[in-house]
């Protein structure tokens, strides 16, 4: 810091623009275009980048105006469009590059490989990075309990995937145990590197807004890294005089694995880890996350608030914002429900600058919205549904039906 000190914020803010939409490696990724406050020391041959970052921030406006009392200013940053679809890319191409640094020569570290226990996203982007690097992967699953989508990723790379009969929680305890044993570098959130490259996003809304401030920043938060990453990634701008303020932050949780929220609700007097129940939001489905002092650290520095949010409530606000343009996962409707809740409370106001973190591509997560449009979920309404309609291959039948769709409106 006392080095980037020496530079005042106006550098800064001018050298990552400079480098936006520029191919010259590595600076056409996102995290990399902000090298200097990522991993300076590292020689750009050693990085391995997918050219992650640069994400849309998508002005939520029909979602802003029309359902949440004619909000002006709500943004949704679609973290999840990368190349495996989340936001851990951020921090992937950061570990596996120093990975890839350590294990060549003059270093010439011998580590057998990179290591993770994952809900399915950690893994799907080690796996890619590791593979693109000729780097070998391990990622512990627990079986039964990630999606389809993102089962296959690892398992298209390359990876050695153990699928073990334990919660994320049990991994994690077996991920520890093996690297303390083995040489496998332990490529969770618990490692800073990680943050170190997701805390970029923060400073891309930054730069999106044109270096202003938003009010709200709103996180899903599972393990807690990310919630931490981002108040790392506004609090350096802020020091470093690129901005004069911080935003307030959230972190949502869903009601089903809330350790923080149970947390945050007893003054931070308690933390009492659980055995977190299933949830669609299953990579949020954490009981004992390994970063909850620094998600403390971030939500305390930002007069920060922490929200819940049920299984019915997060999945009509994904299908909500799904009908507003979206294609959102189950997280994301952590993040937009605690959205709501706070709009209703009047604690965000309609011309507060919002921007809510989207986390994963909704594609990662596609069986929990056929299950939602069907109508098959137990005790849920699902009043967003939105079924096919068969129709017989016929212009009379095929009319009847638009006729009725479409009424009042031909
Ligand atoms: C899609 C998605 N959203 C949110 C999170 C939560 O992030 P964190 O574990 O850093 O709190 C995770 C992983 O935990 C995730 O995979
Ligand atoms: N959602 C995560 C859980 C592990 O989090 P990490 O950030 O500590 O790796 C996943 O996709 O595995």
């Amino acid at each position: 810091m006392d080095a980037l000190a020496r530079f005042p914020g106006s550098y800064w803010r001018d050298l990552f623009d400079s480098r936006v939409g520029r191919t010259t490696w590595p600076f056409g990724s996102g995290v990399w275009s902000k090298k200097e406050f990522v991993l300076p020391e590292i020689d750009s041959d050693h990085i391995v980048s997918l050219f992650e970052g640069n994400s849309n921030l998508f002005w939520a406006e029909r979602l802003g105006r029309d359902h949440l009392g004619g909000m002006n200013d709500l943004w949704v940053k679609h973290c999840g469009i990368s190349h495996t679809g989340s936001f851990k890319d951020l921090g992937m191409t950061v570990l596996v590059s120093q990975v890839n640094r350590l294990r060549r020569a003059p270093l010439s570290r011998p580590i057998a490989g990179v290591g993770c226990a994952s809900t399915g996203d950690t893994s799907a982007a080690l796996s890619a990075y590791c593979a693109a690097a000729g780097i070998p992967a391990i990622v512990f699953l627990p079986a039964n309990r990630i999606s389809l989508e993102q089962l296959i990723q690892p398992i298209a790379n390359g990876a050695t995937v153990l699928s073990l009969d334990t919660d994320f929680d049990g991994c994690m305890r077996l991920i520890r145990e093996v690297t303390a044993e083995l040489p496998i570098y332990l490529a969770n959130s618990l490692n800073s590197l990680r943050l170190e490259g997701q805390k970029t996003a923060a400073i891309e809304i930054l730069q999106q807004f044109d270096w202003e401030v938003p009010d709200w920043v709103i996180v899903p938060g599972g393990n807690l890294g990310n919630i931490y990453a981002f108040y790392k990634g506004f609090e350096m701008c802020r020091v470093l005089g690129l901005v004069d303020r911080l935003p307030r932050l959230v972190c949502a949780q869903a009601a089903n694995a809330n350790p923080l929220y149970r947390y945050y609700k007893s003054g931070w007097t308690e933390f009492t880890p659980q055995v977190a129940e299933p949830t669609f939001a299953s990579a949020i489905q954490i009981g004992d996350p390994v970063s909850v002092d620094r998600a403390v650290v971030a939500l305390k520095a930002t007069n920060g608030i922490v929200e819940e949010a049920t299984e019915e409530e997060l999945m009509n606000a994904m299908s909500l914002a799904d009908r507003t343009g979206m294609f959102a996962c189950p997280h994301t409707g952590v993040a937009l429900a605690a959205l709501f809740k706070l709009r209703d409370q009047r604690i965000i106001g309609p011309n507060d600058r919002t921007v809510v973190v989207s986390t994963a591509h909704g594609l990662k997560f596609s069986q929990s919205k056929i299950d939602y449009h069907d109508s098959k979920i137990e005790d849920m309404a699902c009043k967003y549904a939105n079924p096919p309609v068969s129709v017989k291959a016929d212009f009379g039948a095929v009319m009847d039906v638009l006729k009725k769709r479409l009424k009042g409106k031909l």
